[in-house]
């Protein structure tokens, strides 16, 4: 019978519920079911022993650069590139052209999703108008539209007053905002982080200051408010204080880290590789440390990719000139594995957890999770596979991955979203 699976012999691993044992696991119908429901015959059977199945990861920043710029990435390249990482769902950054500032727009981006998403897409809506931070996007017909969150990501509000008024009414819409925090008078024309390695290549530096003021004025707001803050891709040391502190307020703020910044450092960029040249810029070695360690306690809540496809052409000028962003749909689960499993800071249930669990539950997602009667949404994680970042080999459109040669362990071997095989390797 089709769409009628029984995954065997894998390691079950369910973060929401502690569940970690060897075992079968039965999809049917596009559901996690329960064997004794049908006879044994009607199970089309896929090995899994040696590997994890877990529920599929979630990834909370993810470009896909539709409407506007096919020519980077499209929903569909994009979501089969998320399939091929073992991704059942992403949330979609509003940055495009047009940027997702309207309900039409939204509407176009859930229709397309539809008919050719390979995995689950949830969009987000602007918080100001054009991203232009000047004005207040239409939050409440974008929350009617269907997104699941506020962000300007890629830029951010600079004027704290309009700030307060976009927190004042996300609170009440009860949607959160994903912040890019960056005060660009601060940032301003800087192309990496601010330090040894700036003043050793003559490239002008980005001080860390740019991010923590924004953290720190969005959790005072968000204090004041009563707002949901979600800070984006945090990248510096002082930033992971200023969220430590906050949460142990009870300030409702949560927090998100890229593998690039749990893996690299500015130290990278001494070839002027444009691949290493993203928003916010590689931190100092103290600076990874405290992402390594915010992870480690919880102040960091999840990981995300901040996948950013762009064009070789566009990234092959001179280091100044290139834009920000690199992909890492593909490569996130392996070097996330690299930087926390392999180093021992997080055991695969808790490194699955932050991949899948802790992102759904921040956005009132579903997924995360493999118990009985839920879509099936997973991955089967081969934990032990050797393999070698190729970027010609991506799905993804884009190439520009700082991870190119890298020799990497753990692989989604197979992905399934609502019992439908999107991805096998
Ligand atoms: N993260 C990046 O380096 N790039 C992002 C937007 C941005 O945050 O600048 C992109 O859309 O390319």
């Amino acid at each position: 019978m089709s769409g009628f699976y029984r995954l065997a012999g894998g390691r079950i691993v369910d973060p929401s519920c502690g569940r970690d044992e060897i075992g079968d696991l039965f999809v049917a119908a596009g559901r996690i079911a329960d064997p004794a429901s049908l006879p044994q015959e009607s199970w089309e059977r896929i090995d899994a022993s040696g590997c994890i199945v877990a529920p599929g990861l979630i990834d909370l920043h993810v470009h896909l650069r539709e409407p506007g710029d096919p020519q980077k990435e499209t929903i569909a390249s994009g979501t089969r590139a998320a399939a091929a990482g073992g991704f059942t769902a992403v949330v979609a950054m509003p940055n495009t052209r047009p940027p997702a500032d309207q309900p039409n727009t939204i509407g176009w981006i859930r229709e397309r999703a539809k008919e050719q998403g390979a995995v689950r897409v949830y969009p987000t809506g602007c918080l100001s108008e054009g991203r232009k931070g000047e004005k207040l996007a239409p939050l409440g017909s974008l929350r009617a539209a269907g997104v699941v969150a506020f962000t300007d990501d890629g830029g951010c509000i600079q004027d704290a007053g309009l700030m307060r008024r976009v927190m004042e009414y996300a609170a009440m819409l009860g949607l959160p905002i994903l912040e890019h925090c960056e005060e660009t008078s601060v940032s301003g024309g800087g192309t990496m982080h601010e330090g040894y390695w700036s003043t050793v290549l003559g490239l002008r530096g980005w001080p860390s200051l740019a991010e923590e003021l924004i953290v720190s004025r969005d959790i005072l707001l968000a204090e004041l408010t009563g707002a949901r803050l979600h800070c984006q891709h945090l990248s510096t040391a002082g930033s992971v204080r200023l969220v430590r502190e906050a949460k142990r307020r009870g300030v409702a703020v949560s927090a998100e880290v890229t593998p690039h910044h749990l893996a690299l450092t500015d130290g990278a960029l001494v070839d002027y590789d444009t691949n290493f040249k993203m928003n916010p810029p590689l931190g100092s070695e103290a600076d990874r440390e405290a992402l390594l360690e915010g992870i480690a306690d919880g102040t960091i809540d999840l990981i995300a990719s901040d996948h950013a496809p762009h064009c070789s052409f566009e990234k092959e000028v001179e280091f100044d000139r290139a834009p920000f962003g690199v992909v890492g749909l593909e490569t996130m689960l392996a070097v996330s594995a690299d930087a926390l499993v392999k180093t021992k800071i997080l055991d695969w249930p808790a490194l699955i957890q932050r991949l899948s669990t802790v992102p759904a539950r921040i956005l009132g997602l579903p997924g995360g999770t493999l118990t009985a009667g839920a879509p099936a949404d997973l991955v089967v994680i081969d934990p032990n596979l050797e393999w070698i970042v190729d970027p010609q080999a991506f799905l993804s459109r884009g190439r520009n991955s700082p991870f190119a040669g890298w020799e990497l362990r753990g692989r989604a071997i197979l992905t399934m979203v609502e019992g439908k095989i999107v991805w096998r390797l």
